[in-house]
């Protein structure tokens, strides 16, 4: 197994490394929505939204792939009635309906107080 861990993105916050990677498969750690160049997460949902998911881009690019290659979001959110706004996000992060399979929870609290967390599954050239 090779342990992912990538100087484009924010320090781990606990334990853990950016990633995983086995037989072609990543395994991301929930990309908090940490800036990587401030330290600091911006404000609001969207904005979260969006540093989560380019964290995840970067982690793909680290492994030279990319959003499409995701094979399972799971999203956790602090509160579910983000859903609409994650969505309209999220969305855009894909071609037209080429959306991978995803789970979406509401789970009460999440590190550093964060809106949002996202981890993905990914292999190349599917
Ligand atoms: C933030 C995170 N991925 C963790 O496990 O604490």
């Amino acid at each position: 197994m090779k342990r992912i861990i990538s100087e484009e993105l924010p320090a781990a916050v606990g334990p853990y490394v950016h990633g995983s990677m086995i037989n072609g498969i990543l395994f991301s750690s929930g990309q908090l929505p940490i800036d990587p160049k401030t330290g600091k997460m911006p404000e609001g949902i969207e904005a979260q939204a969006k540093q989560s998911l380019e964290n995840c881009r970067v982690l793909l690019a680290h492994e030279d792939m990319e959003m499409k290659d995701i094979v399972k979001t799971n999203i956790f959110m602090d509160d579910v009635s983000d859903f609409a706004k994650v969505n309209d996000i999220y969305a855009a992060y894909f071609e037209d309906g080429e959306y991978p399979a995803r789970t979406a929870y509401e789970v009460g609290n999440l590190p550093l107080g964060a809106l949002i967390e996202i981890e993905v599954i990914a292999s190349k050239g599917n």
